[in-house]
């Protein structure tokens, strides 16, 4: 099948990959040159595991193009797939300036019978919106389908081959029938409903999820405060199948571009529609609190942050990705420069995307000895396999005093009482404390 995805990020990128990985031909389109430039050398603008690997060896083959002009990639295109960004308006809508300057690209250029496909996520209604902008602009005949995305960056590769679930949302059975085809090689489980529910699935997923972890992490604040340990809890309560085990994590909240933006976006759909998604507000007023939770605690341990070396190990919103958006850090990185802390952070991969955020706030270390060398205390923020394996006697060894705030839980109690001298505060359980009188 001939495929065109508008859109080389996370989505776009690895949607267009894998569809030429099982033998589609896909062409990759583009508003950013320097993406596209960089793509047509095998080189991905995004750190994805495995992403690289496929990018060239199906370029190679020829199955996979990158172009920057919409005519050469639309006009031949039996299938278009609009994966561009729906990013959050300051009053929390999604904001669809670039959807829609993608549906008139698309108008501008589609055969005639194509299908239009929309993956970027977008409130309920907007597939209904953006076919009626397509018809103002041509003549010609198209069918939609909505096929919302929900892959995690950091694994996109395997999330997208091997999904739980793909959506097909269409009022027109034809069309649904065709995307189901284009699927049909990566032998997943195919759910067909229509548009509007389709839009919903992908809201109601990022909002339940997210609203999961905004759970879990209250249930945590509470087991510190009574003296229980949240890795059992989240254990016992996820071995229950209605519960299931994922996402019960607790930490410092959730960040991405995603789950913040989503849960706001849904919140806004139910204000329009006078439904009051009270949950909701919850949800992302914990998540709020929660990324304070490090700088609360060091506040009360520490208490006076002025001029204190706080080493930051982590900075993307999670491991396996350098994207910085809505990530805790950046948060934490705000309040401990508004205490006049001196704050050198290290993350493996997201310093660059930290910078254009943060700026001279912080100073970058290039390693972890760099970062904690001589500091009052170390944050881990984000849970790297790196900093999951660290020697704690030898980074406690160079600190000037041995405290650890752990955002994500990620070393077990035997490592800890291994130090000689440590203060470890992990989320959800007790303080650990060796070799010192606190
Ligand atoms: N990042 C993620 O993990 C996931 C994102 N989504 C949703 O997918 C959509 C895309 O997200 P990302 O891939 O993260 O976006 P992104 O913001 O990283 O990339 C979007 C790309 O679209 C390009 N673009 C903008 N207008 C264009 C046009 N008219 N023609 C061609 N290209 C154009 C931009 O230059 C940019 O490279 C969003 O709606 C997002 O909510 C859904 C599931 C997962
Ligand atoms: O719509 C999207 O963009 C995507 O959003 C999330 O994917 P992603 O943002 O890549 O990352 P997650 O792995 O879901 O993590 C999101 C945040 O939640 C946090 N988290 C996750 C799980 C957990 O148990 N605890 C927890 O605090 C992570 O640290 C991270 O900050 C969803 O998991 C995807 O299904 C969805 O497609």
């Amino acid at each position: 099948m001939k495929i065109a995805v508008l859109g080389t990020g996370y989505v776009g990128l690895s949607t267009g990959v894998c569809l030429s990985e099982v033998g589609h031909h896909v062409i990759c389109i583009d508003i950013d040159d320097q993406k596209i430039n960089r793509l047509r050398q095998g080189i991905s603008p995004i750190y994805e595991p495995g992403l690289e690997d496929l990018l060239t060896k199906n370029t190679a083959a020829g199955n996979l193009q990158f172009t920057t002009s919409h005519q050469e990639g639309i006009e031949n295109a039996e299938v278009i797939i609009i994966a561009v960004g729906t990013p959050q308006r300051n009053d929390g809508a999604a904001d669809l300036s670039y959807l829609l300057q993608a549906a008139k690209d698309v108008s501008a250029h589609l055969k005639p019978d194509s299908i239009v496909v929309i993956k970027s996520t977008v409130p309920v209604g907007t597939n209904d919106y953006v076919k009626s902008i397509i018809t103002n602009h041509t003549k010609k005949p198209f069918k939609m389908v909505s096929n919302p995305e929900f892959l995690r960056q950091g694994s996109a590769i395997k999330d997208t081959m091997k999904a739980d679930r793909i959506i097909i949302g269409s009022e027109d059975k034809e069309a649904a029938l065709k995307i189901q085809e284009m699927y049909r090689p990566l032998n997943v489980p195919i759910l067909m409903t229509n548009v509007r529910s389709a839009e919903m699935i992908k809201y109601a997923s990022n909002a339940f999820l997210a609203t999961k972890i905004s759970f879990i992490n209250e249930i945590a604040n509470l087991c510190e405060a009574v003296g229980a340990n949240i890795i059992d809890v989240a254990n016992g309560m996820g071995k229950d199948k209605r519960i299931g085990e994922a996402f019960l994590q607790a930490g410092i909240g959730y960040g991405g571009s995603c789950f913040p933006k989503d849960v706001k976006a849904l919140l806004h759909t139910a204000g329009l529609h006078g439904v009051d998604f009270s949950l909701l507000r919850e949800t992302i007023a914990i998540n709020d609190e929660q990324q304070k939770l490090l700088f609360t605690k060091a506040c009360s341990r520490l208490k006076q942050l002025k001029d204190k070396k706080i080493a930051m190990l982590g900075l993307s919103f999670k491991p396996e990705t350098d994207d910085m958006r809505e990530a805790p850090s950046i948060k934490i990185a705000h309040l401990l420069h508004e205490a006049e802390a001196k704050v050198v952070a290290y993350d493996p991969v997201a310093k660059d995307n930290a910078k254009k955020i943060l700026g001279d706030t912080i100073e970058y270390a290039s390693s972890v000895d760099q970062a904690i060398e001589n500091a009052d205390a170390v944050f881990i923020v984000t849970e790297w396999n790196e900093f999951k394996q660290l020697d704690l006697t030898e980074v406690t060894k160079h600190m000037k005093q041995p405290i650890i705030f752990d955002g994500r839980n990620c070393f077990e109690e035997n490592k800890i009482r291994a130090c000689s001298k440590i203060e470890y505060y992990p989320v959800g359980k007790p303080a650990i404390v060796v070799g010192l009188d606190t």
